[in-house]
Protein backbone atom coordinates (compact mmCIF):
# COMPACT_ATOMS: atom_id res chain seq x y z
CA UNK A 1 0.00 0.00 0.00
CA UNK A 2 1.29 3.18 -0.84
CA UNK A 3 -0.56 5.72 1.32
CA UNK A 4 -2.55 4.53 4.23
CA UNK A 5 -4.23 6.90 6.95
CA UNK A 6 -6.41 5.24 9.58
CA UNK A 7 -8.62 7.59 11.91
CA UNK A 8 -6.64 10.60 10.80
CA UNK A 9 -7.74 14.11 12.17
CA UNK A 10 -6.34 16.76 9.85
CA UNK A 11 -6.52 20.31 11.06
CA UNK A 12 -4.90 23.59 9.53
CA UNK A 13 -2.13 25.27 10.87
CA UNK A 14 -3.96 27.56 13.26
CA UNK A 15 -5.69 24.40 14.64
CA UNK A 16 -8.96 24.27 13.12
CA UNK A 17 -10.31 20.78 12.38
CA UNK A 18 -10.69 20.29 8.57
CA UNK A 19 -11.59 16.41 8.92
CA UNK A 20 -11.69 13.78 11.25
CA UNK A 21 -11.61 10.03 11.23
CA UNK A 22 -10.24 9.73 8.10
CA UNK A 23 -10.06 6.53 6.66
CA UNK A 24 -7.68 6.85 3.29
CA UNK A 25 -5.88 4.15 1.59
CA UNK A 26 -3.83 4.49 -1.88
CA UNK A 27 -2.27 1.31 -3.97
CA UNK A 28 -0.65 0.57 -6.83
CA UNK A 29 -2.22 2.11 -10.53
CA UNK A 30 -5.10 2.97 -8.43
CA UNK A 31 -7.61 6.22 -9.98
CA UNK A 32 -8.43 7.98 -7.13
CA UNK A 33 -11.36 10.65 -7.30
CA UNK A 34 -12.38 12.96 -4.08
CA UNK A 35 -15.56 15.21 -4.09
CA UNK A 36 -17.28 17.50 -1.85
CA UNK A 37 -18.47 20.53 -2.17
CA UNK A 38 -16.71 23.93 -1.81
CA UNK A 39 -14.35 24.18 1.42
CA UNK A 40 -15.24 20.53 1.89
CA UNK A 41 -11.29 19.84 2.88
CA UNK A 42 -10.57 17.77 -0.50
CA UNK A 43 -7.21 20.04 -0.74
CA UNK A 44 -6.14 20.22 2.83
CA UNK A 45 -6.42 16.47 2.18
CA UNK A 46 -4.18 16.50 -0.34
CA UNK A 47 -1.64 19.09 1.57
CA UNK A 48 -0.77 16.46 3.94
CA UNK A 49 -0.14 13.75 1.26
CA UNK A 50 2.71 15.75 0.00
CA UNK A 51 3.95 17.14 3.49
CA UNK A 52 2.17 20.45 2.99
CA UNK A 53 0.62 20.02 5.88
CA UNK A 54 1.45 18.25 8.84
CA UNK A 55 -0.89 15.47 9.88
CA UNK A 56 0.34 13.95 13.40
CA UNK A 57 -3.05 12.90 15.03
CA UNK A 58 -3.86 9.51 13.72
CA UNK A 59 -4.10 6.04 14.33
CA UNK A 60 -2.01 5.34 11.34
CA UNK A 61 -0.44 7.46 9.07
CA UNK A 62 1.92 6.20 6.62
CA UNK A 63 3.51 7.32 2.96
CA UNK A 64 5.78 5.04 1.07
CA UNK A 65 6.07 3.17 4.30
CA UNK A 66 6.60 5.73 6.22
CA UNK A 67 5.39 6.99 9.12
CA UNK A 68 4.69 10.53 7.78
CA UNK A 69 3.76 11.30 12.10
CA UNK A 70 7.39 11.15 12.87
CA UNK A 71 8.83 12.58 9.66
CA UNK A 72 11.98 14.74 9.93
CA UNK A 73 11.63 17.09 8.11
CA UNK A 74 15.34 16.86 6.26
CA UNK A 75 13.37 13.34 4.51
CA UNK A 76 10.35 15.43 2.59
CA UNK A 77 12.24 16.14 -0.16
CA UNK A 78 13.31 12.44 -1.35
CA UNK A 79 9.75 11.51 -0.08
CA UNK A 80 8.63 14.58 -2.61
CA UNK A 81 10.58 13.42 -5.59
CA UNK A 82 8.15 10.00 -5.45
CA UNK A 83 4.98 11.76 -6.17
CA UNK A 84 3.65 14.14 -8.89
CA UNK A 85 2.09 17.45 -8.31
CA UNK A 86 -0.45 19.48 -10.53
CA UNK A 87 -2.17 22.23 -9.99
CA UNK A 88 -5.68 23.45 -11.50
CA UNK A 89 -3.41 26.83 -12.05
CA UNK A 90 -0.90 24.77 -13.65
CA UNK A 91 2.23 26.61 -12.08
CA UNK A 92 4.47 26.23 -14.83
CA UNK A 93 7.82 28.54 -14.30
CA UNK A 94 6.69 31.54 -16.86
CA UNK A 95 10.33 32.68 -17.99
CA UNK A 96 11.18 29.78 -19.47
CA UNK A 97 9.98 26.98 -22.27
CA UNK A 98 8.76 24.34 -21.99
CA UNK A 99 12.12 21.69 -22.72
CA UNK A 100 13.77 24.34 -19.62
CA UNK A 101 10.80 23.89 -17.60
CA UNK A 102 11.34 19.56 -17.47
CA UNK A 103 14.91 20.15 -17.46
CA UNK A 104 14.85 22.45 -15.08
CA UNK A 105 12.82 19.97 -12.76
CA UNK A 106 15.21 17.18 -13.87
CA UNK A 107 18.26 19.23 -12.50
CA UNK A 108 17.47 20.14 -9.45
CA UNK A 109 16.16 16.17 -8.58
CA UNK A 110 19.69 15.38 -9.33
CA UNK A 111 19.78 14.07 -13.14
CA UNK A 112 23.45 15.49 -14.62
CA UNK A 113 24.07 13.54 -17.83
CA UNK A 114 23.17 15.55 -20.31
CA UNK A 115 22.15 12.84 -22.91
CA UNK A 116 19.96 11.04 -20.50
CA UNK A 117 17.75 14.56 -19.47
CA UNK A 118 17.22 15.11 -23.04
CA UNK A 119 16.18 11.75 -23.50
CA UNK A 120 13.82 11.78 -20.56
CA UNK A 121 12.42 15.05 -21.78
CA UNK A 122 11.91 14.19 -25.12
CA UNK A 123 10.02 10.64 -23.63
CA UNK A 124 7.31 12.59 -21.28
CA UNK A 125 6.92 15.02 -23.75
CA UNK A 126 5.83 12.34 -26.61
CA UNK A 127 3.53 10.94 -23.57
CA UNK A 128 1.69 13.70 -23.49
CA UNK A 129 1.64 14.54 -27.34
CA UNK A 130 3.27 17.72 -27.10
CA UNK A 131 6.78 17.42 -28.82
CA UNK A 132 5.65 20.04 -31.55
CA UNK A 133 6.00 22.65 -28.59
CA UNK A 134 9.23 22.06 -26.78
CA UNK A 135 10.33 25.68 -27.60
CA UNK A 136 6.90 27.64 -26.57
CA UNK A 137 6.46 29.28 -23.75
CA UNK A 138 4.29 28.72 -21.28
CA UNK A 139 2.25 31.58 -22.35
CA UNK A 140 2.28 30.78 -25.77
CA UNK A 141 0.17 27.57 -24.89
CA UNK A 142 -3.74 27.01 -24.29
CA UNK A 143 -4.37 25.88 -21.00
CA UNK A 144 -4.84 22.27 -22.06
CA UNK A 145 -1.79 22.34 -23.44
CA UNK A 146 -0.17 23.96 -20.65
CA UNK A 147 -1.90 21.04 -18.28
CA UNK A 148 0.26 18.38 -20.23
CA UNK A 149 3.44 20.15 -19.79
CA UNK A 150 2.09 20.33 -15.79
CA UNK A 151 1.43 16.19 -16.49
CA UNK A 152 4.73 15.86 -18.10
CA UNK A 153 6.34 17.19 -15.76
CA UNK A 154 4.64 15.49 -12.26
CA UNK A 155 6.02 11.84 -14.40
CA UNK A 156 9.40 13.00 -15.65
CA UNK A 157 10.74 11.10 -12.41
CA UNK A 158 8.16 8.13 -12.89
CA UNK A 159 6.62 9.08 -9.53
CA UNK A 160 4.42 6.82 -7.25
CA UNK A 161 1.81 8.77 -6.66
CA UNK A 162 0.31 11.71 -9.22
CA UNK A 163 -1.44 14.34 -6.98
CA UNK A 164 -3.78 16.38 -8.40
CA UNK A 165 -5.58 19.00 -6.93
CA UNK A 166 -8.52 19.90 -9.47
CA UNK A 167 -6.31 19.85 -12.88
CA UNK A 168 -9.57 20.04 -14.87
CA UNK A 169 -10.84 22.97 -13.11
CA UNK A 170 -9.76 25.79 -15.67
CA UNK A 171 -10.64 23.38 -18.55
CA UNK A 172 -13.07 23.50 -21.14
CA UNK A 173 -15.44 19.95 -21.14
CA UNK A 174 -13.57 18.62 -24.25
CA UNK A 175 -9.86 19.60 -22.60
CA UNK A 176 -10.71 18.53 -19.62
CA UNK A 177 -11.44 14.97 -20.91
CA UNK A 178 -8.63 14.83 -22.39
CA UNK A 179 -6.65 15.33 -19.57
CA UNK A 180 -8.35 12.85 -17.32
CA UNK A 181 -7.61 10.72 -20.00
CA UNK A 182 -3.73 11.17 -19.87
CA UNK A 183 -3.71 10.94 -15.95
CA UNK A 184 -5.23 6.85 -16.74
CA UNK A 185 -2.99 6.14 -19.06
CA UNK A 186 -0.46 7.13 -16.30
CA UNK A 187 -1.98 4.28 -13.80
CA UNK A 188 -1.28 1.60 -16.94
CA UNK A 189 2.48 1.88 -15.72
CA UNK A 190 1.74 1.40 -12.20
CA UNK A 191 1.80 4.82 -10.76
CA UNK A 192 -1.64 5.69 -9.40
CA UNK A 193 -4.13 9.05 -9.17
CA UNK A 194 -5.34 11.30 -6.61
CA UNK A 195 -7.43 13.75 -8.09
CA UNK A 196 -9.80 16.38 -6.67
CA UNK A 197 -12.57 17.29 -8.76
CA UNK A 198 -15.78 19.65 -9.21
CA UNK A 199 -16.39 17.85 -12.06
CA UNK A 200 -18.82 15.28 -11.61
CA UNK A 201 -19.65 13.53 -15.14
CA UNK A 202 -15.80 12.78 -15.59
CA UNK A 203 -16.53 10.32 -13.01
CA UNK A 204 -18.83 8.44 -15.15
CA UNK A 205 -17.06 8.63 -18.47
CA UNK A 206 -13.94 7.67 -16.46
CA UNK A 207 -13.95 5.59 -13.33
CA UNK A 208 -12.33 5.43 -10.46
CA UNK A 209 -12.55 4.85 -6.42
CA UNK A 210 -13.93 7.78 -5.26
CA UNK A 211 -14.14 9.70 -1.79
CA UNK A 212 -16.33 12.00 -1.03
CA UNK A 213 -15.74 15.07 2.18
CA UNK A 214 -18.58 15.95 3.66
CA UNK A 215 -19.59 17.58 7.40
CA UNK A 216 -15.75 17.10 8.16
CA UNK A 217 -15.68 13.34 7.46
CA UNK A 218 -14.40 11.57 4.44
CA UNK A 219 -16.54 9.31 3.28
CA UNK A 220 -15.62 6.42 0.72
CA UNK A 221 -18.17 6.29 -1.89
CA UNK A 222 -16.77 3.09 -3.99
CA UNK A 223 -14.12 1.28 -4.36
CA UNK A 224 -15.49 -0.39 -7.44
CA UNK A 225 -14.58 0.74 -10.66
CA UNK A 226 -17.02 -1.03 -11.71
CA UNK A 227 -20.30 0.71 -9.70
CA UNK A 228 -19.39 3.90 -10.17
CA UNK A 229 -21.47 3.53 -13.71
CA UNK A 230 -24.30 3.39 -11.20
CA UNK A 231 -23.35 6.20 -9.30
CA UNK A 232 -27.13 8.06 -9.50
CA UNK A 233 -27.38 11.70 -9.71
CA UNK A 234 -31.11 11.10 -9.12
CA UNK A 235 -30.78 12.60 -5.87
CA UNK A 236 -33.29 14.68 -3.87
CA UNK A 237 -30.97 17.77 -2.72
CA UNK A 238 -27.38 20.00 -3.44
CA UNK A 239 -27.65 20.56 -6.90
CA UNK A 240 -24.79 23.16 -7.89
CA UNK A 241 -23.79 24.50 -10.65
CA UNK A 242 -19.74 25.05 -11.30
CA UNK A 243 -17.93 26.90 -14.05
CA UNK A 244 -17.65 23.78 -16.34
CA UNK A 245 -21.63 24.71 -17.02
CA UNK A 246 -21.89 20.89 -15.84
CA UNK A 247 -25.13 20.72 -13.22
CA UNK A 248 -23.34 18.36 -10.49
CA UNK A 249 -25.19 16.95 -7.53
CA UNK A 250 -22.56 16.44 -4.80
CA UNK A 251 -24.58 14.13 -2.67
CA UNK A 252 -24.39 11.01 -5.28
CA UNK A 253 -25.26 7.95 -3.88
CA UNK A 254 -24.76 4.28 -4.81
N1 LIG B 1 -4.31 28.13 5.11
C1 LIG B 1 -5.49 27.98 5.72
N2 LIG B 1 -5.64 28.35 7.02
C2 LIG B 1 -6.80 28.19 7.66
N3 LIG B 1 -7.92 27.66 7.08
C3 LIG B 1 -7.82 27.29 5.80
C4 LIG B 1 -6.61 27.42 5.04
N4 LIG B 1 -6.82 26.95 3.79
C5 LIG B 1 -8.10 26.56 3.75
N5 LIG B 1 -8.71 26.75 4.95
C6 LIG B 1 -10.09 26.37 5.32
O1 LIG B 1 -10.10 24.95 5.44
C7 LIG B 1 -11.32 24.42 4.93
C8 LIG B 1 -11.03 23.40 3.83
O2 LIG B 1 -10.44 24.08 2.73
P1 LIG B 1 -9.98 23.32 1.41
O3 LIG B 1 -9.21 24.29 0.60
O4 LIG B 1 -9.32 22.07 1.80
O5 LIG B 1 -11.38 23.00 0.74
P2 LIG B 1 -11.68 22.33 -0.68
O6 LIG B 1 -12.65 21.24 -0.45
O7 LIG B 1 -10.40 21.99 -1.36
O8 LIG B 1 -12.41 23.52 -1.42
P3 LIG B 1 -12.44 23.91 -3.00
O9 LIG B 1 -13.41 22.97 -3.62
O10 LIG B 1 -12.92 25.32 -2.98
O11 LIG B 1 -11.04 23.80 -3.52
C9 LIG B 1 -12.13 25.60 4.47
O12 LIG B 1 -13.01 25.94 5.52
C10 LIG B 1 -11.10 26.68 4.25
O13 LIG B 1 -11.66 27.95 4.49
Amino acid sequence: MLIDYKNATIRQDDGSLVLEHVDFHVNEGEFIYIIGRVGSGKSTLLKTLYFELDLDEADNAMVFNHDIRKLKRRYVPALRRQMGIIFQDFQLLSDRNVHDNLQFVLKATGWKDKEEIEQRISEVLEDVEMTEKTERMPHELSGGEQQRIAIARAILNKPKVIIADEPTGNLDPETANNIIQLLRNVTQTGTSVVMTTHNIPLLKDYPGIVYRCCGKHLELVTDDYNKIMMLSDDTDSSQETYNSGYEVREDLSV
